[in-house]
């Protein structure tokens, strides 16, 4: 797609969600951030809320296993994500008064550890499954979403829906890559727990291995960053015009 096609898409006032879903590793965040600024639209990670959500568990004593405290401090927390995808900060805390800026701190290996947890309890996600619904009014219904269970649960009705997939060997390589350069070394089986047994967990509640209908499948296992991007701004091209 051209910028001139993305800009007249930008000038038409109509809603514009585009949904994408799939595996740790995939490229789900990294894709949605790039297609949002292509085509100046918002940008949500939903991810960021539950790890935020799990974060301020931790920091407050919370365990993450007990189900009713979760789910009651899923109702009164404070969270707060910019949606320009050229920022990509995130706020949390117990309350407004308390936050603060913890876009650093959701990606620890803490957080990601005891995240699971935190999205497969169900109370929890009802909760933030009306906060993720409620951003995405927020901006007039145009915006890129990205998770697990958004082409499914949260915009089943967005104009454009997409899983993104890559094989496990891709997705382990990935993350392996993008810790390395971040300077964390992790062991195979470090990464392997990082990615497929959160996968594993996270899938007990929600599909994010199989397209449901209406979903197109994307496979980047064989594309580079570059490539995947091209191959989503032409499936957005040919699904709603340009
Ligand atoms: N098609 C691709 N080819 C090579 N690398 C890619 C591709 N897509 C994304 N990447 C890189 O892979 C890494 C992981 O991508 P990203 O964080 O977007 O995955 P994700 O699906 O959002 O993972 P998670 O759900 O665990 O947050 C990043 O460093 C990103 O730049
Ligand atoms: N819509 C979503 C988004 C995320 N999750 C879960 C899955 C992960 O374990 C965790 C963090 O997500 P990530 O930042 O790794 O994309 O949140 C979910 O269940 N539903």
């Amino acid at each position: 797609m051209s910028e001139q096609d993305a800009s007249q898409m930008l000038r038409i006032g109509r809603s514009l969600v585009i949904a994408i879903d799939g595996p740790s590793g995939s490229g789900k965040s990294s894709v949605a951030r790039e297609i949002a600024r292509r085509l100046g639209l918002a940008y949500q990670d939903t991810g960021a809320m539950y790890r935020a959500l799990t974060l301020v568990c931790l920091e407050n004593g919370v365990s993450v296993q007990n189900q009713a405290a979760v789910e009651e401090l899923a109702e009164r927390f404070y969270f707060e994500q910019w949606f320009d995808p050229g920022v990509g900060m995130v706020a949390a805390g117990l309350d407004a008064e308390r936050a603060l800026d913890v876009t650093d701190e959701i990606r620890e290996p803490r957080v990601s550890e005891a995240v699971s947890a935190v999205a497969t309890n169900l109370g929890a996600r009802t909760e933030l499954i009306r906060r993720q619904r409620a951003a995405i009014e927020s901006v007039r219904n145009r915006m890129v979403v990205e998770g697990r269970d958004i082409t499914t649960v949260v915009a089943p009705k967005a104009e454009v829906r997409l899983l993104l997939t890559a094989s496990e060997a891709a997705r382990l390589a990935r993350r392996g890559a993008q810790l390395a350069s971040s300077g964390e070394q992790q062991s195979a089986e470090q990464l392997a727990q990082q990615v497929l047994a959160r996968d594993a967990k996270d899938s007990t509640v929600v599909d994010f291995q199989r397209a449901a209908d209406g979903v197109v499948t994307i496979d980047s296992s064989d594309l580079d960053f570059d490539q995947t991007v091209a191959a989503v701004l032409r499936l957005v091209h040919e699904t709603v015009g340009g």
